[in-house]
């Protein structure tokens, strides 16, 4: 069984996988400051209860946009599972060509989401929206190019931005699809920061199919905890909650066999 990682800002998903097939899933908090200890803890627990001891993980493949946990993810797979994880980012094998002027400058999470698009649409052009802490936009096209993107402010952002940094805003939940017309506080902030995250998507993803793709047909797709709710405004052709962690199972099968047909070469711009 081969574990994957995606340590993003806010949380940590993780998936166990066999033969390419995501069994079971997970979330635990991202902290920082965790210390390789609690963070081995903490992975033993979560495989225990999602019914996948530790001992049946024979590889990691992470990726993470929290560079300083690195060596804490290092730590605890070596002391839990006595592997090395398999580190998925910028300057990685994957058949992707990356036009970021930087491409080393590329979230390994936005790197792992087009990938695993690539994997489960070839030949076709497509833009990635991950909704987690940012909401993240990937233009692929069906040559495996990594043509750009946006990021711009989540939802839940938001909601801790507008109560930080005003005098009279709660903190609220976001909920589910509401009325555009609040008639209180807390449903103004619900309305803006919903229907805020359904415009910013409708207005990019048009902006990205003008850019990248000349108007031409493009698969939308959505991914990452957000998705599922933000997917009742209409802006994605389809969920995918998995993407991050496809792509990361997909990177991971590329770099372990570099001899085989289509296994992936540096092709960093
Ligand atoms: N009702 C809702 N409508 C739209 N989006 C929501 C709603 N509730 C939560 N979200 C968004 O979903 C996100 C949770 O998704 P996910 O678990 O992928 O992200 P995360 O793990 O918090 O982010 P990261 O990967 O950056 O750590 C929240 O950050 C929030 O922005
Ligand atoms: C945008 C986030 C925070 C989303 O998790 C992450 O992908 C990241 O830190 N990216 C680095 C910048 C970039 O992708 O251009
Ligand atoms: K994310």
């Amino acid at each position: 069984m081969m574990l994957c990682l995606d340590i993003g800002n806010s949380r940590t998903k993780g998936g166990v996988a066999e033969d390419g097939e995501i069994r079971a899933r997970f979330q635990i908090d991202t902290r920082r400051t965790r210390a390789a200890e609690d963070l081995r803890a903490c992975l033993a627990q979560a495989l225990a209860e999602s019914g996948q001891p530790a001992e049946s993980i024979t590889a990691v493949s992470a990726c993470t946009v929290v560079a300083e946990l690195r060596p804490t993810v290092d730590q605890a797979c070596q002391a839990l599972f006595a592997v090395a994880p398999f580190w998925l980012e910028a300057g990685t094998e994957t058949g992707l060509t990356i036009h970021y002027h930087q491409p080393a400058e590329l979230g390994a999470d936005r790197l792992a989401a087009a990938v695993g698009a690539c994997g489960r649409w070839p030949g076709r052009d497509c833009i990635v929206i991950d909704c987690g802490t940012a909401i993240t936009f990937c233009a692929i096209d069906r040559e495996r190019n990594y043509r750009g993107g946006a990021i711009a402010p989540g939802p839940e952002l938001g909601a801790r931005a507008l109560h930080r940094e005003t005098a009279a805003l709660p903190l609220v939940e976001i909920g589910q699809a509401p009325d555009a017309l609040g008639r209180s506080t807390a449903e103004g902030i619900r309305s803006g920061l919903y229907h805020g995250a359904v415009g910013t998507i409708r207005e990019i993803t048009a902006g990205l199919k003008a850019e990248a793709f000349a108007g031409s047909e493009v698969l939308v797709v959505g991914t990452g905890g957000g998705a599922e709710r933000l997917a009742a405004g209409a802006v994605f052709d389809l969920v995918d909650p998995d993407l991050v962690l496809h792509g990361l199972i997909l990177a991971h099968e590329q770099n372990q066999s570099p001899g085989t047909p289509g296994s992936a070469r540096k092709r960093l711009k």
